[in-house]
Parts: C-alpha cells; structure tokens; sequence
C-alpha cells in the first residue's frame, strides 16, 4: 500500500525495487514450503523441510502474512536508514554499532568495515535493530516508522520463525516446541530485524550532496567480483525477503556456486551455525555469498530485509539429539549461543584470515573459533 492511501501511518519514500534479471543463471533448486497450510498440512511438510536442511540448508517460503503491497511499505522503511537526506552521514556514525568491542550487531555497519580480499572492502551497509526495537535508540528519521518495525518483528517471530522451528524439531524426532522454547521472544538474546543495503551506482540527492558507492573495476576484478564474502550465518535461522536483485549464491554439496533465484514475496530461509550444531550436525549452515548481480543489473541498488534468529543468550549450543553426525566442540565445552554471537560478531572482517592448507582449497580462509575452524569463501 502506497504511503499515501493510508491516512493513519506517517508517509515514507517509496522503494521501487529493480526489474528481475532476464539472464539464465544456473539456479539452486530448492523446495518451497508453504507457511498458510492448515495445521495437520503445515506439519506434513516436515519430511520436505528435514531434507532440505540436510542438503541445501536453503529453502523456500511463501504465503507469508505480509501482503506484497504490505512488503513494499517493508521495504520502503527498510531504505529510510540509507538516505542521506533523512539521516545524514553525521547522525550515522553517531548510531554505528560497536561490533568490535562488544559484540553486539545493533546500529549500523557502515561501508568498508569488512576487509574482503587483496585490500578490497565492503560497499554493504547494514542497519541492524534488536527484535526488541526499544533496546537501543535509533536515528531520527526512523523513529516515526519504529512502531511499524516493532510489529514486523513480532510478526517474524511468531508467524514465520516459530512455525519453521516447530517442523525443524518434528525433523529430528524432538517435541514440537524443543526450539520454539529457546527463541522466546521477551527472553535476553539478539535476534536481529535487519536491512541491508547494496548500492553499486552512483545516487544525485537534493542539495547536491552526490554519494556515490561504486566499486571500480580494479576492485571488483582484485576481489573476484564478491561484494560478501562466503559465509555461514551463525545464529540458527535466517530469514531473508527475497528481491529482485540477483547476487545471492549458495554453495552447493558439490561445490558448485549457485543462484538463489527471486520468487515474488517469497522468503528464503537458511540455518546457521547455531542450528548445525544444536541438529547435531543433520541440518547444515550453508556458506552462501553476494557477488556482483548480472550485466542487465549492474547499476540497480540492492536492498534487502532480514530476520536473522539466533537462540536466547544462555543456550548451550550443544546437539539436542541423542546420537549427533557431528560433533564440532567436545562434549560439555559447547559454547553458549551469547558467547558464539560475540565472538563471531567482533571477528568477522576485521580478523585475521589463515589461507587452508587443504588441497584446491587456496581461495578458502580460515580463522579459529571457540576451538572450531570457521571458514571464509572467496
Ligand atoms: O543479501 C543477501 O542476499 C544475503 C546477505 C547475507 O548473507 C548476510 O547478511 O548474512
Ligand atoms: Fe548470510
């Protein structure tokens, strides 16, 4: 719904998304789920979700309680923290988040924070909000949207989140509710609302102010054309509202980089770290990345919205099954969710990056964790 037909909220800047790509890429072929079932249906899927976390980690949803009309309103908000003539770079800084000393991924993550390769780093923004919005204070030109914010996140939770966690335990034989339990949302963790923003052209605003986030050549071709590193996420689920800028790549079983293709309103939906390890090892964090959309996209801006899930502070990320594939810590030296969050917020892009040993593996990079490797992808 366009800000102007509803009278009641306060107006905001449409977001006009890109037109999809008319390239064929090779795509990753997921299944999808649909979270509008009936109950006894919605629960049948189950055999479908399970398979695909063991494989892929990736999947699909649709049927969402968000209408796309709603989504654009969504979205639109989701832009307001990028816009220079809303929140200027000054007020920005003064909201960037402390990754680094504290661990805590609230506040922005401002261009260039992230070391990529051979001296290259990050054009990705980020403006990231505690699923409890009033957590910390956020920039002026978003306060009016905030209670908007607030609903998309409880609706996240409750509506999308839960209802996955609940096949995701019927996959491993565990009570419905065994991680419904441990993602409370009044309970002390850090699930995060996040928008994410890619400009990859230059932008003219009023009063001439021009901000321009392009990456040269010599940088796209130093950095193999990836904008985001390889990574796992490293909470358990992440939800991420699919748009129509291609760039998004999952890797797949057989080491193949692949497309996740845009489906209108769909959400895509990965398990992290913190899911791998709770599984037992069944249900895998899939390293995914962004690289540089297609030619027929090359100059669009690239906006996307996220909830990435992780578990209340104090659970011990040890499996909740009783005999694990794998194991990645000893038993009993498992890592609390507060403790992973921490460590891997304040590492990621800024540490120091081992190149692996292994064999054909020369564009993978490793760092140490809590006595587990955790790998980056070129
Ligand atoms: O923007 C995307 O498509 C994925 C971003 C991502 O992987 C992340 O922020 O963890
Ligand atoms: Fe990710």
């Amino acid at each position: 719904m366009s800000a102007s037909i509803d009278k009641e909220r306060p107006t905001v800047p449409l977001w006009v998304p890109a037109e999809s790509t008319k390239e064929d890429l090779e795509y990753a072929d997921l299944p999808i789920i649909d979270l509008s079932l009936p109950r006894e249906e919605f629960l049948a899927q189950v055999d479908k979700v399970k398979h695909a976390m063991e494989t892929h980690g990736f999947l699909y949803c649709i049927n969402h309680p968000y209408s796309v009309d709603e989504m654009t309103r969504v979205f639109s908000i989701a832009n307001v923290p990028f816009m220079e003539d809303l929140i200027p770079f000054e007020e920005k800084k003064q909201y960037e988040g402390t990754m680094k000393t504290t661990g805590s991924y609230q506040g922005y993550k401002l261009r260039e924070y992230w070391h990529i390769d051979k001296g290259v780093r990050d054009q990705v923004e980020i403006y990231n909000l505690n699923r409890d919005i009033t957590k910390r204070e956020h920039p002026s030109g978003l306060r009016p949207y905030l209670a908007e914010i607030q609903k998309f996140a409880n609706n996240n939770h409750y509506n999308i989140l839960h209802p996955i966690l609940r096949l995701l335990a019927l996959g491993l034989d565990l009570p419905e509710d065994t991680f419904v339990n441990i993602h409370g949302f009044d309970r002390v963790g850090e699930t995060y609302v996040s928008s994410l923003c890619l400009r990859n052209h230059a932008i003219a605003l009023p009063k001439s102010i021009r901000i321009s986030y392009p990456r040269t050549e010599d940088d796209e071709s130093k950095s193999g054309g990836v904008w985001l590193k390889g990574h796992t996420d490293f909470g358990t689920i992440t939800i991420l509202y699919s748009q129509p800028v291609s760039a998004l790549q999952i890797l797949s079983p057989d080491g193949k980089w692949r497309w996740i293709k845009h489906i209108e309103n769909a959400l895509v939906i990965n398990a992290g770290d913190a899911m791998e390890f709770l599984s037992g090892g069944v249900y895998r964090a899939t390293i995914h990345r962004v690289v540089q959309p297609p030619s027929d996209q090359r100059n669009k801006e690239r906006l996307g919205v996220y909830y990435f899930a992780l578990t209340d502070d104090d659970v011990r990320l040890a499996p909740l099954i009783t005999a694990p594939r794998d194991r990645r810590f000893e038993n009993g030296m498992e890592p609390t969710m507060e403790v992973w969050r921490k460590e891997r917020t304040s590492r990621y892009g800024q540490s120091e990056l081992k190149k692996s040993e292994e064999a054909g593996k020369e564009r993978v990079e490793e760092e140490m964790i809590g006595g587990v490797v955790v790998k980056h992808y070129n």
